[in-house]
């Protein structure tokens, strides 16, 4: 069905032709998932693949000879004997061999490095202090002298320059996925699993990143600031499944939670979770989404954590939660052993202290934390909960990855302190030492360059409801440039100005084109339930256009959105960037981002205004295309720092009031910040009538209560 056909009914207007048709984000993925590239990697790369290609060859032979030559292979396969296993293992070593001659052949120069990691424009730096990085651990006792004198001699005399040049790493980019099986030896079926999602080239978080967690010497902690719809789920799920894999096979008995996801909202762990089922089939790793009620217990044999529930293939909806299970009926929930636990910080938190009545439990076998949008885990709002689970993972090999597409510099500060404090702790040094380092891919905290910004000043909360009209029925669309093809999203401030935009909205689809049911709100006060049955039908199709909050600012991925409206400005640059970067997800073009303000968002909108600045010059082209004039950010006015953090915490307060919507407005308050286009009379009729109604009600209750009224539960009152 296509939406705008039916959006655009008895209009003269005619849809885009096929051309601009097929670079809309809903009609498909693109070609090249990568964002940043030049015509000179790519033919050092293809030069590189195809070179690979060859030599390989033979070795692929060697390969399709021997049955299975999982290495890692899970306890899927009939029980082996020993000497089967022996041979099999031999063969693998083989063909490892094999491809280490190959590997070391095809190892590129420094200069070609260079080349492939800045035309992708990926940075890596080691984030230690500068003595650390000078002084390689050697295993010598006596180099303590040395370390000492080396600190005293060399890290005064360096540059700030050169401590940024001395910082500066180049390590080998992933040229295909095929390299992740024949170069870093990832367990056969997981590369089988990469390939089945029928991915063609890496993306640059995957072409950076993977390298770093999969290969030698030793995994680092890792900050990764990539783009928004990067693939950087991919990015940190394949290590960690990896390692689990080898885990299993080295240490066959100790079982439990060895790998914990942290994200901010449960549409996203959920997410991260169906993500992670396609890659771990048939590896023999489980992962898990935590759900309320759930329990992190002790398994009392291992020490391991291990965790209980209901069932763990269920969707998660909010019935089947293991919390609304009689008490009975819960001590018989098997106990069943994850290895892989994707949770919010507060549910680990409540699952690990019995709701904040005991001390903090501890995870000892977790051996990887990913903090998906780790700036936001660190921030203010769930700061204290993240440290805590991270504290709570007591093993001395722990290894943490934080990602996201924007990070403060605080955060990294954050995290060295608490990659120092936790081992300080521990009282314990990891058997293996290991560097922090952190990725960038493009310019820290830009948006995507493959979307089109519109900045569109509306005047009033009035100017902005009849601009999201018009967008609604293309046939007003003359009166704009902008033409948003559903699926979109649409963001709001606060619940309650979601609330009143839905049903604002809700009758402005045509019947024709399924009415009502194309749009609806999504908001965290609803049950788990029903916004997983909204997130469902939005990405079937069946709803067209969701009214939300910052809920689904981040994360989520719904691949083929044309787009996202910003009905009401985002509270800062950082949200701007997450909010727009649901549209033009892996490399699709067309999508756009369409930002209302109104003459009370002023003072806010330089930021904004800034980012998309930026975006455009990545993006390159004529600056007489470009969608924000320099006039304009000059004009625009500075923001103070703590207007900022006000503004970050709060949003524009005249939104904030908590009377907004039509049912609750007494006429009074936040008057101009209304979402409604009902005059002034019209509201005041109903307010009249309203208020008749509730007396009513009251006299009818007050007489039921004193025994005058024998049903009062018949009397249904009045349709308002
Ligand atoms: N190499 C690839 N080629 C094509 N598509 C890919 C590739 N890797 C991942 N994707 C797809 O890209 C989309 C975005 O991936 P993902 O959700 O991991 O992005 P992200 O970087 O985590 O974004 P965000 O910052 O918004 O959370 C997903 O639909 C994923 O399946």
């Amino acid at each position: 069905m296509d939406a705008f056909r039916l959006l655009t009914r008895s209009t003269k207007l005619k849809p885009a032709s096929s051309a601009s048709d097929s670079r809309l984000p809903s009609t498909g993925k693109a070609a090249n998932p990568q964002l940043f590239r030049t015509a000179e990697t790519d033919k050092l790369e293809s030069a590189k693949n195809g070179k690979k290609r060859k030599r390989s060859a033979a070795v692929q032979q060697d390969e399709e000879d021997v049955p299975d030559l999982d290495f890692f292979s899970s306890n899927k396969r009939p029980a082996a004997s020993v000497t089967e296993t022996a041979v099999a293992t031999e063969d693998d070593e083989k063909v490892s061999a094999q491809d280490a001659v190959s590997d070391d052949d095809d190892s590129m120069d420094e200069v070609e490095r260079r080349t492939i990691l800045n035309s992708h424009k990926i940075k890596v730096t080691d984030m230690r202090d500068l003595e650390e990085i000078q002084v390689q651990p050697t295993s010598s006792t006596d180099s303590k002298k040395k370390k000492k004198k080396s600190k005293k001699e060399e890290a005064p005399t360096l540059s700030k320059k050169e401590q940024k040049r001395a910082r500066r790493l180049f390590p080998e980019p992933l040229l295909n996925f095929k390299e992740l099986r024949s170069k870093y030896k990832i367990s056969s079926r997981l590369a089988e699993n990469v390939a089945e999602q029928g991915f063609t080239v890496p993306t640059e978080v995957q072409l950076g990143t993977l390298p770093l967690l999969l290969g030698e010497p030793s995994e680092p902690d890792l900050l990764v600031v990539a783009p928004t719809g990067s693939g950087k789920t991919l990015s940190f799920l394949i290590p960690v499944i990896n390692k689990i894999v080898r885990h299993h096979h080295s240490n066959p008995d100790e079982h439990g939670i060895l790998s914990l996801v942290v994200a901010p909202t449960r549409e996203l762990a959920s997410q991260i979770v169906n993500e992670g089922r396609k890659l771990v089939a048939g590896t023999g790793v489980k992962i898990t989404l935590m759900r309320k009620g759930m329990r992190v217990g002790d398994d009392g044999d291992a020490g391991a954590n291990v965790l209980e529930e209901n069932n763990e293939e269920s969707s998660g909806s909010e019935d089947e939660d293991a919390e609304n299970k009689p008490a009975k009926e819960r001590a018989n929930i098997p106990v069943t052993k994850s290895d892989i636990l994707v949770t919010t910080p507060l549910m680990l938190v409540n699952a690990l202290s019995a709701n904040r009545t005991t001390t903090m439990a501890t995870l000892p076998l977790v051996r990887s934390l990913v903090m998906d949008e780790a700036d936001v885990l660190l921030d203010p709002l769930f700061r204290e909960q993240t440290l805590d689970i991270w504290k709570s993972c007591s093993h001395p090999d722990l290894r943490v990855g934080l990602w996201s597409a924007t990070m403060g510099s605080n955060i990294e500060d954050l995290t060295k302190s608490t990659i120092r404090e936790r081992l300080g702790d521990l009282g314990q040094k990891p058997s293996d030492p290991h560097a922090l380092l952190r990725l960038v891919v493009g310019l820290k905290d830009s948006a995507i360059p493959n979307i089109d910004h519109k900045l569109v000043y509306a005047a009033t909360e009035q100017g902005k409801l009849m601009g999201l009209r018009q967008l609604l029925r293309p046939a007003a669309a003359s009166a704009s440039d902008i033409r948003l093809r559903p699926p979109f999203l649409i963001f709001t401030q606060t619940i309650p100005r979601a609330v009143a935009l839905h049903s604002e909205l809700k009758y402005d689809i045509p019947a024709e084109a399924g009415g009502s049911s194309r749009i609806a709100v999504l908001h965290s006060d609803l049950s788990d339930g029903q916004r997983s049955d909204i997130m469902r039908d939005f990405r079937k199709g069946e709803i067209w256009i969701l009214v939300t909050t910052d809920l689904l600012a981040r994360g989520v991925d719904f691949r083929g959105i044309n787009g996202v409206v910003n009905y009401d400005i985002p509270n800062s640059a950082a949200v701007y960037v997450h909010r727009v970067g649901r549209t033009g997800r892996a490399g699709r073009e067309g999508g756009i981002a369409v930002t209302y303000y109104t003459k009370e968002d002023i003072p806010y909108v330089k930021s904004i205004a800034n980012i998309i600045d930026v975006s455009e010059k990545l993006r390159g082209g004529e600056e007489g295309d470009k969608s924000i004039q320099k006039w304009l950010l000059d004009a625009l006015p500075n923001l103070s720092k703590n207007s900022k953090k006000d503004m970050k915490r709060h949003g524009v307060k005249a939104r904030q009031a908590p009377r907004l919507t039509d049912k609750e407005d007494d006429g009074k308050g936040a008057r101009g910040m209304r979402i409604s286009t009902k005059s002034g009379f019209e509201r005041r009729m109903e307010n009249n009538k309203r208020g008749a109604i509730e007396a009513s009600r009251n006299r009818k209750a007050a007489a039921a209560t004193s025994g005058n009224v024998s049903d009062a539960g018949s009397w249904g009152g009045l349709d308002d």
